[in-house]
């Protein structure tokens, strides 16, 4: 849908000046978007992604995309922020805030066959080491907390069998939290939100994970989670898919072991990721913040989800843990 903010080439043509990127000489509306306002650019020295933040801040900003620059400048492929003039990667355009990245090749891969999975579980693990000693801590802002402070706007709307399995799985997830194992996990910036369309491919040679919007500090067992409960499943049931599960576990351990302690948390935290969405989507559905956005996601895609995780054992993590 959505360009909510409109620029032409008349418009950033002066702003573009501040940038080491050459003159711009196209400009085009990305639609597919549902926060901000993204274009395509063309510049003398290749292609952009400019975006214009609807919601977040100026303040809010620099964890984002400071961090995709480090990301960036540590070889994992994502898009690299480009510095101004006065080396600010987040510059007013029409009042918002706006950044430009550079464009990723590819397309989004909606099929992911085992080596896409592979490719995204290896690059992933990389992406963790790389923003391990990341200098801003931003918790993730869709954790416990934001769960607590949703739970009681979703209830209401619920069948009784919902309401149950919502409370029964927040009090699990709360009474893990209250852990030393789980405080022990390693943890740092995480992505939170990698699903298929938030990385490209060309081919099968993955060319970078984008939209890093829902980034924060967490678990890095639960990002894995996050990533394997939207990549590594058959869509209809949610069912695990084997071959993807374990080309993707496979890989990321093959870079950055995973620990004893993830190996405890594992079902928990695909139980997480799954209830992490159930509720983002219920909370969208029943509560839209504008009558204009796109068809909500399905809420019941992830409680299906989350129910298998409840009732079925974990397919294993690779063995060779290490303790911590
Ligand atoms: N750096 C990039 N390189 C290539 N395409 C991009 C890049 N950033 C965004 N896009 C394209 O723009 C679309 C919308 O971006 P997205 O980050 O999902 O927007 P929003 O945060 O508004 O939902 C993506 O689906 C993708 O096709
Ligand atoms: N991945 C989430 C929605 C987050 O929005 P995105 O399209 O910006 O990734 C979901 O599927 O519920």
């Amino acid at each position: 849908m959505a360009v909510f903010t409109p620029v032409t080439l008349d418009d950033i043509a002066p702003w573009m000046a501040q940038f080491p990127l050459g003159k711009a000489l196209a400009i085009k509306g990305i639609a597919s978007g549902i926060e901000n306002s993204n274009f395509f650019i063309t510049t003398e020295s290749g292609e952009f992604v400019l975006t214009i933040f609807e919601n977040l801040s100026f303040e809010q900003l620099p964890f984002y995309l400071k961090l995709m620059r480090r990301l960036a400048d540590h070889g994992v492929l994502v898009p690299a922020p480009i510095a101004n003039a006065q080396g600010e990667l987040v510059v007013a355009l029409h009042g918002k805030p706006a950044s430009i990245v550079t464009k990723l090749e590819g397309a989004s891969q909606m099929s992911p066959a085992p080596v896409h999975c592979a490719e995204v579980g290896a690059m992933l693990a990389r992406m963790h080491l790389a923003a391990k000693d990341f200098e801003i801590r931003q918790p993730n802002l869709r954790g416990l907390e934001w769960w607590h402070a949703t739970t009681p706007k979703v209830l209401p709307f619920l069948s009784e069998a919902n309401q149950h399995l919502l409370r029964a799985e927040i009090h699990h997830q709360d009474a893990f939290a209250s852990t030393e194992l789980y405080r022990a996990l390693p943890n740092g910036p995480v992505h939170a939100d990698l699903f298929r369309n938030n990385v490209m491919f060309d081919g099968e040679r993955l060319t970078g994970f984008f939209d890093f919007y829902f980034a924060g500090c967490d678990t890095w067992i639960f990002d894995v989670a996050v990533t394997v409960n939207d990549w590594c499943i058959d869509l209809d049931s949610g069912e695990l898919d084997l071959a993807r599960v374990n080309a993707m576990l496979d890989a990321y351990h093959a870079v950055r072991p995973f620990t004893e302690g993830e190996a405890v948390a594992w079902r928990t935290m695909l139980r997480a990721a799954a209830f992490r969405f159930w509720l983002s989507r219920l909370y969208d559905y029943h509560q839209p913040r504008d009558a204009e956005m796109l068809t909500p996601h399905d809420p019941g895609h992830f409680e299906r989800i989350l129910r298998l995780r409840e009732t079925r054992e974990a397919p294993p993590l690779p063995q060779n843990l290490q303790k911590n």
